[in-house]
């Protein structure tokens, strides 16, 4: 099964203000690994660059800088093709994501046909009601003949990862898979893609801005904020004991995980600051300062991944003290034992540009 690296990862987007040109640093030197059976929940606020690492890894944008690399289990690099069969996406709206004026079956077929996985239209008919059952769409044969607008948004959602796991999906990025659900059908869709990560060994990253749900579904959780990762680490040491002041305030804003029947995107934004955000990539601090309620003068330069637990990381001066920054074992997704730190590590020495 394919497993995935992403190392130091950057994407800087062109700004135009009049006659002034600038970039914004969406993403700051991000690095994670995917591997087969894990899920990594990449949690922030909205604008914190979650998508834009998605569509990095999902070949829809162009990193600035960085590597996204695809190894085979004998350790060997995975070439394009096999990445384009293997790497799929499950977007957020599966009302855009879907073509009117299509079947199912066609949104199934096709993919099958294209990654050469049916040929016959008896194999691909076969195949497709397969997938269908897979996601729990029955009865297929009935499903298959329908269109986007014949069914439910937690159907067309289901159709949308059956789509995904048609050219044999192994590493799959699911962006927000559930926010634009009906809040009584999003744990039956997430524990749908549960499942199918099980059933196929699936390596997941799970972006969302439900603490709650990263925490039951991932294994890891990252904590994203201005483009940076700041805090990463196994997802119930980051809920239950958030170390970063940015998570720390994420936790807290999140409702309560018990509570039923209200809508739990969870982690209400932190209020921005008087005077504008301190943008990445244009400042060679910590990003969150200007909101932190912890900040102090040394937080005009870069914190490294200092350790506060096992694999566990904050990119915080609070612990400077406490036990060093990460060394060799930051790499959350890669398992609980230590894994290799990375040529490109975000941390003081390589502050951004
Ligand atoms: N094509 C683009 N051109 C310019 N800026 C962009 C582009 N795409 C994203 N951005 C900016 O990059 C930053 C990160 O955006 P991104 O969509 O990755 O964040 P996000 O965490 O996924 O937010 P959300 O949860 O709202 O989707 C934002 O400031 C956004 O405005």
């Amino acid at each position: 099964m394919t497993r995935l690296q992403v190392r130091g990862l950057v994407k800087d987007f062109p700004l135009r203000s009049g006659l002034r040109r600038s970039r914004l640093r969406a993403v700051d030197n991000v690095s994670f690994t995917l591997t087969p059976g894990r899920t990594v929940a990449l949690v922030g606020e909205s604008g914190s660059g979650k998508s834009t690492v998605a569509r990095m890894i999902a070949r829809l944008e162009r990193p600035t800088a960085g590597e996204i690399t695809a190894t085979a289990p004998d350790g060997g690099r995975v070439g394009d093709r096999a990445y384009r069969d293997h790497v799929q996406m499950v977007f957020q709206d599966p009302f855009a994501s879907l073509n009117p004026f299509h079947t199912v079956e066609h949104h199934l077929a096709r993919p099958l046909r294209l990654h050469g996985r049916a040929r016959g239209g008896e194999e691909t008919r076969r195949l497709v009601e397969r997938l269908l059952e897979r996601v729990s769409l029955t009865p297929a044969p009935d499903i298959a003949r329908r269109r986007p607008h014949e069914l439910s948004g937690g159907q067309r959602q289901r159709v949308a990862i059956a789509r995904a796991l048609a050219p044999g999906a192994q590493v799959v990025i699911a962006d927000e898979p559930v926010s634009m659900l009906d809040v009584s059908i999003r744990l039956g869709v997430l524990n749908l893609l549960a499942r199918l990560q099980r059933e196929d060994d699936l390596a997941v990253l799970y972006i969302t801005h439900d603490l709650a749900t990263a925490r039951h579904f991932s294994d890891d959780i990252l904590v994203m904020y201005r483009g940076r990762v700041v805090e990463r680490g196994p997802a119930d040491e980051v809920i239950l004991g958030p170390r970063h002041p940015y998570t720390r305030i994420l936790a807290a804003a999140a409702p309560d995980p018990e509570a039923r029947g209200r809508d739990r995107t969870g982690g209400a934004p932190v209020p921005e600051p008087a005077g504008g955000p301190v943008l990445p990539g244009n400042d060679p601090g910590c990003t969150f300062r200007d909101r932190c309620p912890a900040a102090t003068e040394i937080c005009v330069r870069m914190p490294e991944d200092f350790a506060v637990g096992h694999d566990h990381y904050a990119k915080c001066w609070l612990y400077a003290g406490d036990s060093g920054a990460a060394g060799d074992s930051r790499d959350a997704g890669h398992g609980r034992t230590a894994g290799p730190r990375t040529g490109a590590g975000d941390t003081a020495a390589d502050p951004a540009p």
